[in-house]
């Protein structure tokens, strides 16, 4: 008898403060969403109180947040401190991570915030999944258009001019790098079944 894997579980959670940040993260998510197989869903941080059971129940929580001051935003920030029964319980322990910033600079700080959230994921004994894609806009023949044109290799980023609204900023091409980012989280988890001994 074949036993049917369940549909694996794609959790995004984000806060944004202006929509730009949310502008990526319902990329992220159409890129998990579009995985055959796979349940994903999109969580504001304001409404996590509403949220946990399906944070628990996920396979995968994809973390996104706005780099303000270098790091991640205080909402966000106030999220993740309030997974610290979970944390003490190591309840999130074998799950698949990931993460996404968006910023004005191109640069601006934005590895920092990745880090962060790379090091909670870590906290949680959760196993953390890169972008997997190299860096675009590399090379002489490379452009602002290309995938990864920002060159991350542990999350998605995304840049947003400062005086341009969510509906034009972050542009295509960091959203369907974000995208990528939600895809690849999705083929992740549904291959990804922690055996009861991986700790
Ligand atoms: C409090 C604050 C701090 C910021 N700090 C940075 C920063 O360190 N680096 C940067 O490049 N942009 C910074 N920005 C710009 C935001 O990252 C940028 O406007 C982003 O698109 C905001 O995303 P959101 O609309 O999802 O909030 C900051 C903005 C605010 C409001």
């Amino acid at each position: 008898m074949t036993t049917q894997k369940p549909a694996a579980r794609v959790a995004v959670i984000y806060h944004s403060g202006y929509g730009h940040t949310r502008v990526q993260a319902e990329a992220v998510h159409r890129g998990a969403a579009a995985i055959k197989g796979v349940q994903a869903t999109l969580f504001d941080v304001s409404e996590v109180a509403q949220h946990w059971d399906a944070l628990d129940a996920a396979d995968a929580i994809i973390l996104g947040s706005p780099t303000y001051l270098a790091s991640v935003s205080a909402p966000f920030k106030a999220f993740m401190d309030s997974t610290s029964s979970r944390w003490a319980e190591q309840r999130w322990r074998g799950k698949l991570a990931a993460g996404f910033t968006n910023s004005a600079g191109m640069n601006g700080d934005k590895l920092h915030t990745l880090t962060t959230l790379t090091l909670f994921a870590m906290q949680h004994g959760m196993v953390w999944v890169g972008l997997g894609l190299l860096p675009g806009n590399h090379t002489s023949r490379g452009s602002p258009e290309d995938l990864n044109r920002l060159a991350s290799f542990v999350g998605a980023m995304a840049q947003s001019h400062a005086d341009l609204g969510s509906e034009s900023a972050p542009p295509d091409s960091d959203r369907r790098t974000a995208e990528h980012l939600g895809r690849r989280v999705a083929l992740a988890a549904l291959s990804w079944t922690p055996s009861p001994q991986f700790a």
